[in-house]
């Protein structure tokens, strides 16, 4: 495997987590899962999103950038695969979505001072599902302050991740996953790990699993 640092990322719902806890599991990875049930102000936000939209991209920020910093503290790069399930920059396009203009203006300088001093992932793994489906994992998983997130909410987030992929040269892999399942299916995990073999230049390559 050519990458040592791989992030998963893909919409509320997308299976982001799960996969990456099985890539870790099978490259024996250190793991960077993103803690959002630390922070307080998601459950504030989803009933009240204008009052509590600004502490709660903060937090992520600060939560993000602490987690990442600690792990470039502790580790002897890279002499182990790292997969993670958040890009630092997803803290800007959510706040993009749910700021109003000053507030994301005021945002972006501090996030533009902050991220320089992070590494970027090798290998972004983007996972593509429907808007249906993510709502069905939602459901499933059955977290109370997320059982009416809107259709819309998703889709301005999709939009926003595919712009963002489009723009920027990162080396990513895009999954539509309508029918993957890598839990359930293990052909599925199978043929990405075979994928995972392959190099890739940077930017965009839809894989067909
Ligand atoms: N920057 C952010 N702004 C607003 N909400 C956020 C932000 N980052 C994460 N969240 C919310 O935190 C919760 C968990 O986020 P996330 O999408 O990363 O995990 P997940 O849905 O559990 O992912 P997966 O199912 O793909 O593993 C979701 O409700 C998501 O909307």
């Amino acid at each position: 495997m050519h990458y040592k640092f791989i992030t998963i990322e893909g919409n509320i719902g997308a299976g982001k987590t799960t996969l990456a806890n099985m890539l870790a599991k099978h490259f024996s990875a250190k793991l960077i899962l993103e803690e959002f049930a630390d922070n307080p102000f998601l459950p504030l936000f989803y009933e009240r999103p204008q009052q509590y939209a600004f502490p709660l991209e903060l937090f992520f920020m600060a939560e993000r950038y602490k987690q990442l910093k600690d792990m470039l503290q502790t580790k002897d790069l890279f002499s182990e695969v790292v997969i993670s399930d958040y890009l630092f920059i997803k803290s800007l396009l959510f706040a993009k979505i749910n700021l109003p203009e000053e507030e994301y203006s005021l945002y972006q300088k501090l996030f533009d001072i902050i991220n320089p001093q992070l590494v970027q992932p090798e290998l972004l793994i983007f996972l593509n599902a429907p808007v249906t489906k993510l709502q069905q994992n939602i459901k499933q998983r059955n977290r109370s302050y997320e059982q009416q997130i809107p259709d819309d909410y998703l889709l301005n987030v999709h939009d926003m991740y595919m712009q963002y992929i489009k723009q920027h040269p990162v080396r990513t892999l895009v999954i539509d996953t309508t029918k993957v399942d890598f839990l359930r299916q293990p052909e599925d995990f199978k043929s990405l790990l075979a994928s995972l073999e392959k190099e890739y230049e940077p930017g965009v390559h839809y894989l067909k699993l």
